[in-house]
């Protein structure tokens, strides 16, 4: 080597030095600061290798580590160079080192790993760490195998409400002029929750949509389920009245089926006040009157065999056992000109299996088989009676080819199904019983926040929604104090203007005569002598119709106080100034509940509704009530022995009576 090469070296192993350092120092900003948790947990693979391994030597310290990295242990990351890089970095410094030496270091810093490197280090394979599937939601669950038209609800906010304005325009109410002016006058300025979503929907815009027959484009079926008092009555009750209003020939084009005889009269005086001056006629069948009179007050010609049928109303009101009696034993009763089929109660309804009454009807408005030319040779067409129009669907009656216009149209029964109830049912086999065409569901249901589309998921686990203005309590009590405690609510808690509900007539009778006993016993004291004397009646299918009419009257105009009566009227009945519930015996199921506690608190007013639960039942019912996530909604009351120490006295003399009519008889 010469002395000017010798002379070259230290500069060029400074520049080389410089290099290195430089690089090392890009090399040190370009890594990471900090690690993310993915960083930490790195399987040592390739990349760390090649970051503890720039040399031979450094390859040699890794074998010798006593420390073997294993699968999913955090790589280590030195905090300064390590003692690999110290001597590397040592020997760049040193001037003595060669310049094949010093173009070993840099090469090795700049190199990545050859794959032959690579294979030559300890890989670990890494693998994805197994995880659990999440859990599908409560929601998912309950959602599956559910009818889409269920799924595709309506969530309709209890809320809501829709001025009915006066004008022309009608406000998005889809109602007449004449049918606004009739509300008005009636006291009704604004459309509750159902009414507001169900209205457009029952009476679109469109006039052809409106039409009596619909066979080429049938409307879609309806599902309702509203809390009690929410107004279904008028939701369907003011699109029948609009739509009808525009026949020329009375025909039976309204057909609403409820469970009870109540409801019928209730429901019936709802058509009249609302249709007042609308030229509808309205009839009712519920056996409460004979069958050849009900026949007479429903058809006008029952002599002549008419194919379209003939009715003298074009509503009728009924419960599902006459209506069957009507079906198969009166000429000319037919339901071919259906528009509408009302099932109120719908859940009640479908489970009351009486006579397959449902599948009956749907027999009855379903068109029958479409007759050949060849049965009905045109030239031997018999003559028959002009006004005996058939409906569109039930030509194949007549003695006429039914000749479509078009070969493959197909006509089908303009009758609109529409259903409603508190406590809709979510037995998907009996709402398939029903041949809904493309339901549309309207759930009216404030979310309760735990689920998106709790609205649906409440109905179809059967979470019913209460009035928001109900107020409900319940005392645990030992069986005997259960009537003394009742006596204490009423004049302690003020529970009058209420319906009592037990669990049979017996028990209904049994609970009057005690009280009014008591009731005496009071009277007799001077204590009482400021007290009013509350009147108490039983009302029980024991009663005449007649006896229930005559004392739901008296019941309404306030001269009877406190009714008590069996689940006889726990569903529907309408009456404005019921203030208060009593579950005197615990209703069996949450259907009851809602429907008992529902005769209050009813068109946005406040009500009370008070349970008494003997002490052996009160895990059932809190079950009941925890199933239906309703228990924290029901405030445990409980009431003291020196309570119910200043009536105690006549409660007991009250029961010495009882007990001594009941060993005479
Ligand atoms: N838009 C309205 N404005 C004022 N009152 C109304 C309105 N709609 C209905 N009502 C009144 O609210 C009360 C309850 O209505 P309705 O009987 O139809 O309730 P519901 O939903 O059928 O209850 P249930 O499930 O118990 O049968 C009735 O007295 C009715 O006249």
């Amino acid at each position: 080597m010469t002395g000017a090469a010798t002379a070259e070296k230290p500069k060029e192993k400074t520049k080389a030095k410089q290099r290195y350092l430089r690089r090392k120092k890009e090399r040190r900003k370009n890594k990471p600061k900090t690690k993310t948790p993915e960083d930490k947990n790195l399987v040592v693979g390739p990349k760390e290798l090649e970051e503890e391994s720039n040399s031979e030597e450094d390859k040699t310290d890794a074998e010798e580590s006593p420390i073997e990295p294993e699968i999913g242990e955090s790589a280590k990351v030195p905090e300064r160079p390590s003692k690999k890089r110290r001597k590397v970095a040592k020997d760049v410094e040193d001037v003595e080192m060669e310049d094949a030496e010093m173009k070993t270091v840099e090469d090795s810093l700049d190199v990545q790993l050859s794959p032959q490197a690579e294979t030559n280090q300890p890989t670990l394979p890494s693998f994805p760490l197994p995880v659990h599937p999440d859990a599908p939601s409560k929601s998912v669950l309950a959602l599956q195998g559910l009818d889409q038209a269920l799924v595709g609800a309506e969530i309709v906010n209890p809320t809501q409400s829709l001025p009915i304005p006066l004008d022309e325009a009608d406000g998005g109410t889809g109602l007449s002029k004449k049918m606004r002016k009739r509300l008005t006058d009636l006291g009704i300025t604004d459309l509750f929750a159902v009414q507001t979503s169900l209205l457009p929907f029952l009476l679109p815009d469109n006039p052809l949509q409106r039409a009596l027959y619909l066979p080429y484009n049938p409307p879609r079926d309806v599902c309702v389920s509203a809390p009690t008092g929410s107004g279904k009555t008028l939701a369907y009750v003011l699109p029948i009245i609009e739509i009808l209003s525009s026949r020329i020939v009375t025909r039976l084009r309204a057909l609403i089926v409820l469970p009870t005889r109540d409801l019928v009269a209730q429901v019936r005086e709802t058509f009249e006040e609302i249709g007042k001056g609308r030229g509808l006629k309205i009839g009712t069948a519920t056996g409460q009157q004979s069958f050849s009179h009900e026949q007479s007050q429903l058809i006008a010609d029952r002599t002549t065999d008419l194919k379209g049928g003939s009715s003298k109303v074009d509503i009728l009101i009924c419960t599902p056992g006459r209506l069957i009696d009507h079906l198969n034993g009166t000429p000319n009763f037919s339901l071919q000109h259906l528009r509408f089929l009302v099932i109120d109660e719908a859940d009640r309804l479908l489970a009351q299996s009486f006579q397959d009454w449902l599948v009956q009807v749907l027999a009855a408005i379903r068109s029958p088989p479409t007759r050949s030319l060849d049965v009905n040779p045109i030239g031997q067409l018999p003559s028959f009676p002009v006004h005996d129009a058939v409906a569109p669907t039930f030509m194949s009656l007549l003695p006429y080819p039914d000749i479509p216009t078009f070969p493959t149209e197909r006509k089908e029964s303009s009758c609109q199904k529409l259903l409603f109830s508190a406590t809709l049912t979510r037995d998907p086999g009996k709402i398939a019983a029903l041949d809904l065409r493309d339901p549309k569901y309207f759930v009216i249901q404030g979310s309760k926040g735990h689920e998106a589309d709790s609205g649906i998921l409440d109905v179809v686990m059967e979470k019913f929604s209460m009035p928001s203005t109900l107020t409900e309590r319940m005392v645990v009590c030992e069986t005997s104090q259960k009537p003394l405690i009742f006596f204490h609510l009423v004049h302690a808690h003020q529970v009058t203007n209420a319906l009592v509900f037990t669990k049979s007539t017996e028990s209904t009778t049994r609970l009057v005569r005690l009280f009014d006993y008591f009731e005496e016993a009071r009277a007799k004291t001077a204590m009482a002598g400021s007290v009013k004397q509350m009147v108490v009646r039983a009302y029980s299918s024991d009663l005449s119709p007649g006896e229930r009419k005559s004392i739901l009257e008296k019941f309404k105009a306030q001269e009877i106080q406190i009714l008590v009566c069996s689940d006889l009227i726990s569903r529907g009945i309408d009456i404005s100034h019921v203030s208060h519930v009593v579950s005197y015996d615990v209703p069996i199921d949450m259907r009851k509940y809602v429907h008992r506690v529902g005769r209050t608190a009813r068109a946005g007013r406040a009500g009370d509704a008070w349970t008494l639960v003997e002490e052996q039942e009160a895990r059932y019912f809190k079950n009941v009530l925890r199933e239906a996530d309703h228990l924290d909604k029901v405030k445990k009351v409980k009431i003291h022995e020196k309570d119910l120490a200043p009536l105690t006295p006549f409660y007991e003399t009250a029961l010495g009576q009882l007990k001594e009519v009941y060993t005479r008889t």
